[in-house]
């Protein structure tokens, strides 16, 4: 029988128990760390129940992870992932830095977690993920017509798994036609010790490829794989790719990852900038970025804020080893 630590059925492989948290990844001392706060305030917008952890690289200076701890986000520094030794052109260079997002699958203290790329907003709540039923893989299709995919066999034909039907899979020529593919810029997940070092394992013996780390998830879980709606994941570029596969007026997640779209480098010049539904979703990511009433200290009691920092202090002793996860008592 697992034992139980704090009420919460210990697994084998981490802690379990009903823990659930939205969890990002910042890298470098850029600007990315604008998306995480715009995400952070996007979240606490749409009236979320759950913290939003950001695992971030070693590289991300003290300054960005103290706006991020203000903006009430779970702070958790991780150590850089890197494929094998390779030759290999990703679509874009810095690519070979997400593979650290791997690290995300030994946060075991929580049992389900949504992740959510830096470049996301999301403009509504979508807690009722986390009730997806457990054992399964959860993201949203992705696309293959964007220049991005130019070096791939299905950009090459004209396939897209959006649009299956316009070009039959040549199985004579390439072979079977590949599973669903999805956008690794937002996922429902089960973090898990073995799992997570069998990633880190298998990780060795695959050469990398075209979408690094998002190519790897989805050959690593193909078999677990389920397609949830593109509203969870508006990847822009279906708005021009396959209009016909999205209502805007119901889209809750919006991953602004076609070129030229990251709202805090927006100058409206490539390619599909200058449609109307870009600039409006760039200006409601603005519009809630700079909604200071969504500022983490706007919204607490000084009670609450330190619980929280009370918090913080035992999860870095239970990340030390010091204690098993324990949980503050509540304020009131
Ligand atoms: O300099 C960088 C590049 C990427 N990222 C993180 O890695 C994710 C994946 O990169 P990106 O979203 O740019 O890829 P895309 O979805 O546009 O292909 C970003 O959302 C960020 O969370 C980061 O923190 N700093
Ligand atoms: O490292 C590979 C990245 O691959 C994905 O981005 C791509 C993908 O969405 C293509 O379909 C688009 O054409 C392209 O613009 C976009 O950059 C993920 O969003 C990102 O988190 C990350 O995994
Ligand atoms: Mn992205």
């Amino acid at each position: 029988m697992a034992p139980e630590i704090n009420g919460s059925v210990v697994s084998a492989t981490g802690y379990g128990g009903d823990k659930r948290a939205y969890v990002t990844f910042l890298a470098g001392n850029g600007d990315y760390v604008k998306g995480v706060v715009g995400l952070a305030k996007g979240l606490r917008k749409g009236k979320t129940k759950y913290p939003l952890v950001v695992a971030v690289l070693p590289d991300v200076p003290e300054d960005h992870r103290k706006e991020l701890v203000e903006q009430g986000c779970v702070v958790k520094e991780i150590q850089p992932v890197y494929p094998p030794e390779n030759q290999t052109e990703f679509a874009m260079a810095y690519y070979v830095i997400n593979y650290s997002k791997l690290r995300i699958w030994k946060f075991v203290e929580y049992s389900k977690m949504i992740y959510l790329d830096g470049d996301i907003q999301v403009f509504d709540n979508i807690d009722h993920l986390f009730d997806l039923p457990d054992g399964q893989f959860y993201a949203v299709k992705d696309c293959f017509c964007e220049k991005t995919w130019s070096h791939s066999p299905q950009y090459k034909i004209g396939y897209c798994q959006q649009c299956p039907d316009k070009v039959t899979w040549p199985e004579s020529e390439l072979g079977p036609k590949p599973p669903l593919y999805f956008n690794a810029g937002m996922f429902v997940y089960e973090p898990n010790l073995s799992t997570y070092h069998n990633l880190l394992e298998t990780l060795k013996v695959v050469p990398p490829t075209l979408f690094a780390e998002q190519d790897f998830l989805n050959m690593y879980f193909k078999d677990i794989y389920k397609p949830i709606p593109s509203v969870y994941n508006l990847v822009l570029a279906m708005l021009w790719r396959h209009p016909e596969n999205i209502e805007l007026d119901q889209v809750k997640v919006v991953h602004y990852c076609a070129a030229g779209s990251k709202p805090w480098r927006f100058t409206g010049e490539e390619e599909n900038m200058e449609r109307d539904d870009i600039k409006m979703l760039v200006k409601n990511w603005w519009d809630i970025y700079n909604d200071e009433s969504l500022d983490y200290k706007n919204i607490i009691g000084d009670d609450h804020k330190k619980q929280q920092t009370f918090q913080q202090f035992l999860d870095a002793l239970s990340e030390a080893g010091v204690l098993p996860y324990v949980k503050a008592p509540s304020a009131a």
